[in-house]
């Protein structure tokens, strides 16, 4: 038999039985060493361990906001068990995108996209960014008045602001459109980060009654800015607009006196009445603290536009970052206008319906209303603790 004489021509000596002893361990030891490779190490690409796969989430969150679009289930929840567990070590991100990341990864397609914000002139990348990704939001800060005080203005200035997102047109969310519901005027606001404050500007609420209870229902912490102006100046410029529109409409000293002889002021006008700053802002006192209502000086705003900002976004804790080399004295348009933006080849100026050349008025009758609002202004100036110095 093959095996019988195989096993007579090998005969076991002492030493092979030393050797096939000697393999059999050396085997053993390999295989030993192997398994305890694959246990530790070989199991590894198949269940990443936990702090591997932190490392590649946070390695594909700082690649950009497009690689956040695909990030994978496995790392969403990876950070959402850490959040859970109060582990910081990977912030729990999922749309909110830091600035830096913002800035990397947009590029012209981005700003593009924003055509609004180009058209403002100052079509930041985050504020692009923003709009791609980020959520509407109720507004956070309103400027609520007063009309012809110079609110466009702020709001276009402010708006420069990378930390702000407004809303252009005005909604008239807290005066005429109020039965359309919170979801309606959330929807029209523009996406904002996190990071960001939402704004919109209607001048008709600050003498709009139910507006301060109304803006008090969404929320308490909201920041007010009324931007202000000689009450005297500020109706005849409400008269010319209305002139404007309607040619025909009686002259100003009709529409402002009851019995101009007599001195009567008609305070039933509304370019009479808005200017009694006072009455309307006792009705914003009974919701709101006088520390969150910013005043804005309509005429600072045209001689110091970077000072008057400079206030705003302290008031609404932003840097300064909107300074004097924002502004140019345009002497065509004789205001402040934006300078050249970085994304738009053109400075930009208001309307032509901002600044426009008011009607002639009888200095007498200029005179007369200036002695009419004169009481209006002090108790205004001693509430807000500010002398404006129109008398
Ligand atoms: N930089 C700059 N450019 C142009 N106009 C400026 C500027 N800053 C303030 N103003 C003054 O803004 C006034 C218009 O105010 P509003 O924007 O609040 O008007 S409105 O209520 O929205 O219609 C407008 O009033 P009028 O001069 O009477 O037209 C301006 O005096």
């Amino acid at each position: 038999m093959a095996y019988r004489v195989l096993s007579s021509r090998v005969a076991p000596s002492s030493s092979s039985k030393f050797s096939s002893r000697f393999m059999f361990i050396f085997t053993l030891s390999l295989s030993f060493t192997y398994v305890c490779y694959s246990v530790l190490f070989c199991s590894a690409p198949v269940m990443p361990s936990s702090r591997f796969e932190e490392q590649r989430c946070a390695r594909r969150d700082s690649a950009g906001a497009k690689k956040l679009l695909q990030r994978s289930a496995a790392c969403t929840e990876t950070n959402s068990s850490q959040s859970k567990l109060g582990d910081t070590a990977v912030p729990l991100r999922t749309l909110s995108l830091n600035r830096s990341e913002l800035t990397r990864t947009q590029g012209a397609g981005a700003r593009g996209a924003d055509a609004s914000r180009s058209k403002t002139g100052n079509a930041s990348i985050i504020s692009a960014s923003a709009q791609r990704y980020g959520n509407k939001k109720l507004p956070n800060a309103l400027i609520v008045g007063v009309k012809k005080g110079g609110t466009r203005a702020v709001l276009e200035f402010i708006r420069i602001h990378p930390d702000v997102r407004a809303l252009g047109t005005e909604p008239h969310f807290f005066d005429r459109n109020y039965d359309k519901g919170m979801d309606w005027y959330r929807g029209l606001m523009p996406r904002t980060l996190d990071s960001q404050i939402t704004m919109e500007k209607t001048p008709s609420y600050f003498v709009t009654h139910e507006a301060p209870r109304r803006i008090a229902t969404m929320s308490q912490d909201t920041k007010l800015i009324v931007v202000v102006r000689n009450p005297v100046t500020r109706a005849i410029s409400d008269y010319t607009q209305t002139l404007s529109k309607k040619p025909d409409i009686p002259s100003f000293e009709e529409l402002a006196f009851k019995n101009r002889s007599q001195g009567l002021v008609d305070t039933s006008w509304n370019a009479i009445r808005i200017g009694m700053y006072i009455l309307h802002l006792e009705n914003w006192l009974q919701y709101f603290r006088i520390s969150q209502i910013h005043f804005v000086s309509g005429e600072r705003l045209i001689t110091d536009p970077a000072g008057e900002l400079g206030r705003v976004q302290d008031f609404l804790g932003l840097k300064r970052i909107i300074t004097d080399k924002h502004f140019y004295f345009n002497r065509t348009k004789g205001f402040p206008c934006l300078k050249k933006p970085e994304s738009s080849s053109t400075p930009r100026c208001l309307g032509k319906s901002k600044g426009r050349t008011h009607v002639q008025i009888d200095q007498e009758v200029i005179e007369q209303l200036r002695d009419f609002y004169r009481p209006f202004n002090v108790k205004f100036y001693e509430t807000v603790g500010h002398d404006f110095r129109w008398d």
